[in-house]
């Protein structure tokens, strides 16, 4: 980590997007203090449910915001990637979210794709800050 503030990309895909709500509700104390950017509509259906969150919303993914969070992977401007991802439909822009995912094994970013890996790495990531 490059200074004390978390840097989180949350992204979930539609059907995941619920969980997504539901995970960020619970653990907002630590998420209070993370700089978090997201995808458009994740985004705004988290700041919608948590308005004390910080988080600066980008394209819609399938519109190119998950190639915006390639870009901070590779540019070293994230801290982890927490990527709901539905297992169980297909996506017209799967080659988008491989990417995504590829780049975050590329940088051995820590990427959460389920509530427990990110709970994981939520708090390992704080408990390091504070550390
Ligand atoms: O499609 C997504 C990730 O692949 C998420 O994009 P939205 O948050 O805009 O729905």
């Amino acid at each position: 980590m490059t200074d004390q503030t978390l840097r989180l990309a949350l992204v979930a895909h539609d059907q995941r997007k619920d969980d997504l709500v539901a995970w960020a509700r619970h653990h907002e104390p630590l998420l209070r203090d993370a700089q978090i950017v997201a995808t458009g509509t994740t985004g705004g259906r988290l700041q919608d449910a948590l308005p004390d969150l910080s988080i600066r919303r980008l394209k819609s993914g399938p519109l190119g915001g998950d190639q915006q969070i390639g870009a901070m992977i590779a540019e070293g401007a994230l801290d982890a990637l927490i990527f709901f991802t539905d297992p169980l439909s297909p996506m017209p822009h799967d080659v988008d979210v491989k990417a995504l995912t590829r780049l975050a094994t590329v940088y051995d970013l820590p990427m959460a794709c389920s509530q427990s890996t990110a709970t994981l790495v939520l708090e390992g990531l704080s408990r390091a800050e504070g550390a």
